[in-house]
């Protein structure tokens, strides 16, 4: 955290955001959007194609007006008094073809109030330290999609701002610069700035964020810590025995399922312990036992139903183990 200005003014939050309206031409695009991002974390917005995820996002920046609602964002009403500390990667991606990777990066850092001699030092230092060392001098248009897609990303950061807005910001990257973009992302929270990202893919929010808003249909049916998506599901008990039958057996939930060795069956209420002293008492033998809590794929089914998780296009965690 910062601890000084607006931000500090605001409390914990970066983005509050209350009761948020769009309609475009009779569309509803968001519906009523309750938000409310702590800093320093990093928050992901998760939904399907076609959400509302880039509209809300617009609308806490100040780039459309909400029909109704209120937003605040460090600590300012108008997101315009505090852009100057704010970085933005829209979903259009698009720098100047014919500028050099440099310029590109102090330009957008002078929107920004960076000063073009300062960004251009800063940006030979940030494409150096993200092993772009070697396209500082090149033309955008002489760039791979991806790599013009890394300078603009760094010409987001390059004015140091307290929080960065990434609207899908892993679309158009291999999985080795997903996987840097992730680190990177993991490196600003830690010195402190706010990261928001939107996304469509569950495990790039599950890997990086704090706090999830699960949004579907414009509507947003769950805002918070991602442990407390995943606990909107009992955890899985798989259990091997020795024995296949015994009075032990009533012990086990009703609705637990035997395949081969294993038992599944959600975690009962009461916890493990009352369990565990039962198979002891009854002799069934315990090869092993795990105890797995949902992920986040399941709970977002869960949350948000499953035509919104067929939706995002993602895979479903045994689709991945196949
Ligand atoms: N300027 C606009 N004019 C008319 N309709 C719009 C406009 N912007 C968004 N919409 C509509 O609002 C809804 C939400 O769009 P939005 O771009 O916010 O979703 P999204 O979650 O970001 O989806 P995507 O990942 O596909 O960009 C969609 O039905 C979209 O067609």
């Amino acid at each position: 955290m910062t601890g000084n200005g607006p931000q500090a003014a605001s409390g914990q939050l970066a983005i509050e955001a209350r009761g948020l309206v769009k309609r475009f031409e009779g569309v509803t695009a968001v519906d009523g959007v309750d938000l409310a991002v702590p800093s320093g974390s990093v928050y992901g917005i998760l939904g399907p194609n076609g959400a509302g995820k880039t509209t809300t996002l617009r609308m806490m920046l100040g780039i459309i007006d909400p029909d109704s609602g209120y937003r605040r964002i460090l600590g300012a009403e108008r997101p315009h008094d505090v852009a100057h500390a704010i970085g933005y990667l829209p979903e259009e991606r698009g720098l100047y073809p014919s500028m050099k990777a440099t310029e590109a990066i102090a330009f957008l850092g002078a929107l920004r109030g960076l000063p073009l001699r300062e960004g251009r030092r800063r940006a030979h230092e940030l494409l150096e330290r993200h092993g772009l060392g070697h396209a500082a001098s090149r033309q955008i248009r002489q760039l791979s999609k991806g790599m013009a897609q890394q300078v603009q990303i760094l010409g987001t950061l390059v004015h140091r701002p307290r929080l960065v807005v990434f609207d899908e910001p892993f679309s158009g990257l291999d999985a080795l610069n997903q996987g840097r973009l992730e680190a990177m992302m993991r490196g600003l929270a830690e010195e402190g700035t706010t990261v928001i990202f939107s996304t469509h893919v569950i495990a790039h929010a599950e890997r990086l964020c704090d706090e999830v808003a699960i949004i579907a249909g414009g509507k947003v049916p769950f805002a918070g810590p991602v442990d407390l998506a995943r606990d909107r599901i009992p955890a899985q008990v798989r259990l091997e025995t020795r024995a296949a039958d015994g009075p032990w057996r009533l012990a086990l939930p009703a609705e637990a399922r035997r395949e081969g060795q294993f038992w599944h069956f959600a975690l009962p209420d009461t916890g493990i312990e009352p369990l565990l002293r039962a198979l002891i008492a009854g002799e069934a033998g315990i090869l092993s036992l795990s105890i797995e809590r949902a992920g986040l794929h399941d709970a977002f089914v869960a949350i948000a139903g499953a035509a919104a998780a067929r939706a995002l296009g993602d895979q479903t965690p045994e689709e991945m183990a196949r």
